[in-house]
Order: structure tokens, then sequence, then C-alpha cells
């Protein structure tokens, strides 16, 4: 097959070898920027924008924004901000040019761009992802003619649409944050406090900042991902997104200036978000932390889907879902809690997803208190059962320690990586130095019973490997059928 460079003058003619947007792109309203576009913007809240567009809805085109890395800059500029998403899983690949963004902004080249397209009468919701780092701040008056950071941008874009008796707009955290709408809040008063209280009192009436809980797999793009694009579908995208079939997107229904008619597509405004996001947390991420944790312990596997392949470590996560986090839930609306454990299973075993262990690995320490812990201190506070939830913090209190089960080295990626990675060599099997750590473990750092659980567990895992040691501990927990810890 010939291969076609990704454009605007060339996207109809590959129409024959995947599926292209064939709306009007020109007529599309700029109503949305996304600051941080990365991979998952483009594998998940573009797509749904590009369902929209596809359904004859032009009003909602997104201008991309970038902050830091003028890679996306180069790679989706000279393809007219087109590319290609291509959905995989062991049925095969599944490809779509999407063509919802309209142009896209590099804000270090150019910030008096990004500012007018924030300050574009036109614009109603502002997304974002720019990672948990994206949202702290400096804590001082920064030059507000020359922002950098994403609230920077959009205190002095509110300011000029005050200024201009222009209204407000929506501002939608996507990144996968304990309470993402109420971090982006505190992102933007916190400074715009600090510059102009009158601002501050303005934005706070004019602009709302929904929560929600967003999720599809997607793994950073690589020379793999453009290959795959070049051989399967002759296209040359200079940086395509591969993801998995599933995605999920649920959203607080707080939209002062209108909301884009998403629940065509599936996605789900409700008026709180808070049992969604601790289903997705709780089981699917704190899931993806033991399975990494374990998995590179084995020195045996690279990725999700390889770790999958062992029934032991299947079996591990499918108890620890079912017997010790899902009924810690709370209810959660119109969803089958048990259909939901089984495919996140199933999604953590898609071959054709390569999800790096590594990846799962990192920030733990950012993670584990988001994640996993507070299903352990609950546990623990009602008596029910905590052995497997154990295991996983006894693992990664393992990995921290700097290699695998067979001796050889990990890189822990880590904020916190020295110290932890101290406290956890220092401590061998005895995990009270990083326990001691309060600001991760809060109440848990004080009990007593879970410190000789996790000695045990240190013990177990270094004796017999993860293997043995899961098997023993899955036999325990499923014969008592009582708690355990
Ligand atoms: N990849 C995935 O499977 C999923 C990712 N997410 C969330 O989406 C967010 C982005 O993830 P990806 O797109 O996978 O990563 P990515 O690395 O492809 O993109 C991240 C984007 O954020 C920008 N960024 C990073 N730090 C920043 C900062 N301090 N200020 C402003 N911009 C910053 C980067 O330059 C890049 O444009 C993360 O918060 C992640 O938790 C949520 C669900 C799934
Ligand atoms: O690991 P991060 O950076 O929070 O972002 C990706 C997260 O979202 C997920 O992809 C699920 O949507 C998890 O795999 C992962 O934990």
């Amino acid at each position: 097959m010939d291969r076609i460079s990704l454009s605007n003058r060339t996207v109809r003619s590959l129409a024959d070898r995947i599926d292209v947007p064939t709306y009007d792109r020109s007529a599309l309203v700029p109503a949305v920027v996304h600051l941080g576009v990365g991979g998952f913007h483009r594998a998940h809240q573009a797509v749904y924008f590009d369902d929209l567009a596809r359904s004859g809805d032009l009003g909602w085109g997104v201008v991309g924004v970038g902050l830091r890395s003028p890679g996306m800059r180069d790679a989706l500029l000279p393809q007219d901000c087109l590319f290609t998403v291509v959905e995989s899983d062991e049925d095969g690949d599944r490809g779509r040019v999407v063509g919802a963004m309209t142009g896209y902004r590099y804000a270090p080249d150019r910030p008096a761009a990004v500012l007018d397209a924030l300050a574009d009468p036109r614009v109603r919701l502002v997304t974002l992802t720019v990672t948990g780092d994206g949202y702290h701040h400096p804590g001082r008056p920064v030059d507000p003619a020359r922002p950098t950071t994403a609230a920077g941008f959009l205190v002095e874009a509110l300011d000029r649409r005050r200024r201009a008796g222009l209204p407000g707009f929506t501002v939608l955290s996507c990144d996968n944050l304990p309470d993402n709408g109420a971090a982006a809040r505190a992102a933007v008063l916190g400074p715009a406090r600090l510059r102009d209280r009158a601002l501050a009192a303005w934005i706070d009436a004019h602009v709302s900042f929904p929560a929600s809980m967003v999720d599809r797999i997607t793994p950073a793009t690589g020379a793999a991902t453009r290959r795959l694009v070049a051989s399967r579908f002759g296209i040359d995208d200079r940086s395509p997104v591969v993801t998995e079939p599933f995605r999920q997107w649920v959203v607080e229904d707080d939209f002062p200036y209108g909301r884009p008619p998403l629940e065509q597509f599936g996605v789900h405004f409700v008026p709180d978000v808070t049992p969604y996001r601790l289903m997705k947390t709780r089981l699917l991420n704190a899931g993806h932390s033991a399975l990494g944790y374990l998995g590179s312990l084995t020195g045996e596997y690279r990725t999700s889907s390889e770790a999958m392949t062992n029934p032991v470590i299947a079996d591990y996560l499918a108890v620890l879902m079912r017997e010790e986090i899902a009924p810690l839930l709370p209810k959660v609306p119109g969803i089958d809690l048990d259909a939901y454990q089984a495919r996140v299973l199933r999604r953590f075993a898609n071959p054709r997803i390569s999800d790096q262990l590594s990846r799962l690995c990192g920030r733990g320490s950012t993670k584990m208190p988001a994640y996993l812990l507070p299903s352990l201190a609950d546990a623990r506070r009602t008596g029910r059962p905590a052995l497997l939830l154990s295991l996983a913090v006894a693992a990664w209190f393992c990995y921290l320690r700097g290699y695998d089960l067979n001796g050889a080295p990990i890189e822990v990626r880590d904020a916190l990586a020295e110290t932890l990675q101290a406290r956890a060599r220092a401590g061998g099997n005895d995990p009270r130095p990083l326990l001691a750590e309060h600001r991760l473990f809060g109440s848990l750092a004080a009990d007593p019973g879970l410190a000789g659980t996790l000695e045990n567990a240190l013990h177990d895992l270094e004796v017999y490997g993860p293997a043995a040691t899961i098997c023993d501990y899955l036999a325990t927990e499923l014969l008592t059928g009582r708690p355990v810890v």
C-alpha cells in the first residue's frame, strides 16, 4: 500500500482505508479550548467532539493548546490538526481520522494567540488534561501579561472577558485527580485572589468547574504506534494514538453556558460524580497499581496484558476487587458492579494495548494514597477483609527497594523516590519506616495490626515469591471468608 501523509488535502482520499471526517471542518465553531493536548485528550474528549460533528452538530469545534512541550505542535500543525485514533483489541484495529480540532496554539511561542482563543466570545467550554502538576500555583503574584500555566492563562483570559462584558465559560477538568472540579476551581481562584479580589469574585460567579470521571486506557504514542498506522492504514501520521475500545465519561451537570449534547454518545451527565469516581479509582486504578507492583516483582512481565496471562495474578485481581474493594463502595446509579469488574479484567488483559507496568508503577506516592489506601483504611476501620489490599501495599514497599525478586534493578519513578527508597531499604521486611510517612498513610500509620500483616507479606514475597504468596493468600481469604488482617 502506498503511504499518504495526513492533511486537509489528502484526508478525503483516505476514505477507502479508514473512517474519515466528511463534515465541513471550516464550519466548526471554536466553542471549546482544550489545554494540554496529549494522547488522552485525543483518544477521549476529541473523539466525542468528532462524534458530535459527524452527527451534524458543528457547534463544538476544539482549539488545542500546548503549554509545555513543542512535540504536539510539530506533529499537528503540518497535518492541519488531523490525527488518527486506532481502537485495538483481539478483534483487530479500527481506525478513524479525528477532525474536531480546528487549530492548535503552542503557548510558549504565541501566548497572545492562546489568550485570544480563550477570550473569543464563541468559547463556552475549556477542557483540561494538564496532569496533576498542572494544578499547582506558585502562591505568589505572577506577571498577568505573561502567563505560563493553565491557571495563569485562564485568569488573564477571564479578566479580559469580564472587562469586555462577555460571559464566563465552563472549566472541565479531565485529569485523574480525586476531585478534579474542586482542584480546577482552587487552581484558578487562588491566583485570581492574589491578583484582584473583584476578579476572583467575578470568576466565582461566572465560571463553573464541574467534576468529571474519565476513563480510556491510552498508552503513550511511540514509534510502534506510527508503524502500526503506516502499515495497517497506509497513513503517515506524526502522532497517532492507539487506545482501547472502551471509553467512559461521567460529568457533573453544571454548564451555565450550555453543554455539548454528548449524552447521544454515551456521556453521563449526573448531579454528583462521586460514586462513579470512587468506582473507577478504587477498582480500576487500584487494580492497576496492584497489577503493576506484583507483576513487576516477578521480573517476568513488561506490560499489563503479559502479567494478566498469569492466572494467579488474574485471580488475585478478581478476588481483590470482588471480596475486598467492591463491598466498600457506595451504590453507583445505573452500574452493574460485577459486570464492571469483569470488564476491567478484560481491559487489563487486552493484548493489543501495550500498557507498560513501569507506567502503572510510576507516581506511587500519589496513586496509592488516592486509589488503594482509602479502601485499606475503610476495611481496617470496619473490620472487613484486607489481606489482598495489604499484599498490594507490601508489593509496593518491595518495589521501592529498587530491584525485582530476581535481583534485577527497577527504576522507581516518583517525586518522593529518594525518601521512599531510603526508607524501604532501611526497613527491609520491616514496613514501619515507610508507614511512618504520615502524609501518605494517615491513620494507617498508627495501625499496629497492619504493620504486622505487612511484615509477614514482605517476608512471604521475598521467600516464596509473588505467585506462591498470592495462592496462599487467596486460599486464606476464600476459605475463611472472614476478616484476615
Ligand atoms: N492516558 C490515559 O490512559 C489516561 C490519562 N488520563 C489523564 O490525562 C492526563 C494526560 O495524560 P496523557 O494525555 O496520557 O499524557 P500526555 O503526556 O500524552 O499529555 C499530557 C499533556 O499535559 C501537558 N502537561 C504536563 N504537565 C503539565 C503542566 N504542569 N502544565 C501544563 N501542561 C502540562 C503535556 O505537555 C501534554 O500536553 C493525565 O492527568 C492523566 O491522568 C486520564 C485517563 C486516562
Ligand atoms: O496514570 P495516570 O497518569 O493517572 O493516567 C492514566 C490513568 O487512567 C487510566 O488510563 C484509566 O483511564 C489508568 O490506566 C491510569 O491509571
